[in-house]
């Protein structure tokens, strides 16, 4: 699904009207169509709000479209000066049809409680400034008047800025909201959530891929995801699907390596390897399908030949989580990243977490060695540390920073968060699913089993990177329904069955 701002939105409009030629009143139209084929054919008792600009001009349309369905409507006009041109040519339609039109504020109140459904196009996109006086009066009554009613916003509700998701004074607070082409920036702020409803995108006559151009940012959705599987051949064998090597846990932290180990098998790896302390057991009981790579601590060079050739027949290696800022974790984070590529003439592809990007923070020259085949998943602290940015700073202009990093890098970027992005410096993908009840340890370190899990069934840096992160919310939003607390143990369990459904 194609996300966007105002900005983004006036660019395709313009596309669409300067380019395809498409008249901008055709448009409304089409929106005005899609619009309400999300109406329930059993209501009949419609009152629709109008504004003077474009979002008005959807009102009338839509007046009008269900006005010829012999519903019963009425419309309330809070202004017929200065209206948009094609919001003018709708009012006037609308008035020639006989479709009965209020203006005085006074009688908003009856007409509220008598009608069963609103839909309010008071502003869109095109709201620029706090609401006050006779607008922000509207909204109040449509709130305060809104039971047993269903009320519906046209692309936007009125009151919510679709950049920044900021209420801009007040806004309508709606049961559904159907948006148009672009799932809005704003609609990612998590503290409006009770404003939007049940969020819908909608055409308007427009093929998405023909506008890909204009637009390079995507709100994640199982159809997307779905279109990036890869069939798994049925005369395919374990390695055909990645040797997936892993440099995770330490002495007090090998869970972390258990977890990663455990998520990258339950995922679908077809070899998994944990390079470990020779004098820890765990891994064995905990995921007895992994191999483990024993290296004496004592003398961590004793082993580095044999890891050698390791390393050269690994498909995917992944870093990090647990291991610490030792020198001897930095040494080996070094051996793992010092070929380019494997046995086969293929790039060697990392994924690096946790205690890797803090020392990759440390130690800057290491990003010349992982250019070009790699995909970093920090959290805001980890990623405040390798760009020098507060965390403040990245939360305010994530997109940008992940997108400048990733190309000043030339790496991959998944920045976790409530609405985890992945970059590969040029598009942006933002996480739909994940919720809180996850927030807690080893999560991080499932997410990364998943990505080099995938990274090894072929699918590259990126696509891991995107199935990961949904596939992980997605397991957790679904076990919700059932459990308060999610742990990165349940996600092992279930991811299997999610995949099955999802692919
Ligand atoms: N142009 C197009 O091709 C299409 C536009 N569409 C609709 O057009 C909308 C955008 O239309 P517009 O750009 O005309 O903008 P809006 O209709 O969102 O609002 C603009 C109007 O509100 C006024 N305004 C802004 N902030 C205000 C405030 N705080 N207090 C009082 N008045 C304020 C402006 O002066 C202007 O008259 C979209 O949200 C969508 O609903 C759809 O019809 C699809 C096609
Ligand atoms: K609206």
């Amino acid at each position: 699904m194609l996300l966007g701002g105002n900005e983004t939105t006036r660019k395709i409009d313009s596309f669409a009207i300067n380019e395809l030629k498409i008249p901008s009143i055709v448009l409304m139209e089409n929106a005005a169509i899609s619009f309400v084929k999300h109406i329930d054919d059993n209501e009949d008792n419609f009152l629709i709000i109008c504004g003077k600009g474009n979002n008005g001009g959807d009102g009338y349309t839509i007046a009008r479209q269900l006005f010829s369905k012999n519903k019963n409507v009425k419309i309330f006009c809070i202004s017929n000066e200065n209206m948009s041109h094609d919001c003018f040519v709708n009012y006037e339609i609308c008035k020639n049809m006989g479709i009965e039109i209020f203006y005085k504020i006074e009688e908003l109140d009856r007409l509220l409680l008598e009608c069963d459904v609103v839909i309010e196009g008071i502003f869109g996109t095109g709201l620029n400034s706090e609401i006050k006086g006779k607008y922000h009066e509207i909204i109040e009554k449509i709130n305060f008047l809104n039971k047993n009613k269903i009320i519906y916003s046209i692309d936007i509700p009125s009151g919510i800025n679709g950049d920044t998701g900021e209420i801009m004074g007040i806004s309508v607070k709606s049961d559904i909201t159907i948006s148009f082409v672009t799932y809005k920036k704003g609609f990612l702020k998590s503290d409006i959530k009770n404003y939007l409803g049940k969020v819908v995108i909608e055409n308007i006559g427009l093929n998405e891929n023909k506008i890909s151009h204009i637009v390079n940012e995507y709100y994640l959705t199982p159809e997307m995801i779905k279109s990036f599987h890869i069939k798994r051949n049925e005369n395919s064998h374990k390695g055909d699907f990645g040797k997936v090597l892993i440099f995770a846990g330490s002495s007090g932290f090998y869970g972390a390596g258990n977890i990663v180990a455990k998520s990258c098998m339950r995922s679908g790896a077809g070899l998994t390897t944990v390079i470990t302390d020779k004098n820890n057991f765990s891994l064995n009981v905990f995921v007895p399908e992994a191999m483990s790579f024993p290296v004496n601590f004592e003398n961590i060079e004793e082993n580095f030949e044999k890891l050698e050739n390791k390393i050269l027949n690994s498909d995917v290696i992944a870093i990090g989580p647990g291991i610490g800022k030792s020198h001897k974790a930095l040494k080996i984070f070094e051996k793992l990243i010092s070929f380019e590529k494997n046995y086969k003439g293929n790039n060697i592809k990392l994924v690096l977490d946790a205690d890797a990007l803090n020392l990759l923070s440390e130690n800057r020259e290491l990003f010349e060695k992982i250019k070009n085949r790699s995909i970093l998943t920090p959290h805001v602290v980890e990623f405040s540390r390798l760009t020098g940015f507060s965390p403040e700073e990245i939360n305010k202009d994530k997109f940008e920073i992940a997108k400048e990093f990733s190309q000043k890098y030339r790496i991959n970027l998944l920045l976790k968060g409530e609405n985890t992005i992945i970059t590969n410096g040029e598009k942006i993908f933002v996480n739909s699913t994940g919720n809180s009840h996850m927030a807690n340890g080893g999560m991080g370190d499932c997410l990364t089993g998943i990505i080099c899990s995938l990274a090894g069934q072929k699918y590259d840096l990126l696509e891991s990177a995107i199935i990961g992160a949904y596939l992980h919310g997605k397991v957790a939003d679904e076990l919700l329904k059932k459990q308060y607390i999610i742990n990165a143990t349940h996600i092992i369990e279930n991811i299997s069955g999610f995949m099955n459904k999802i692919f």
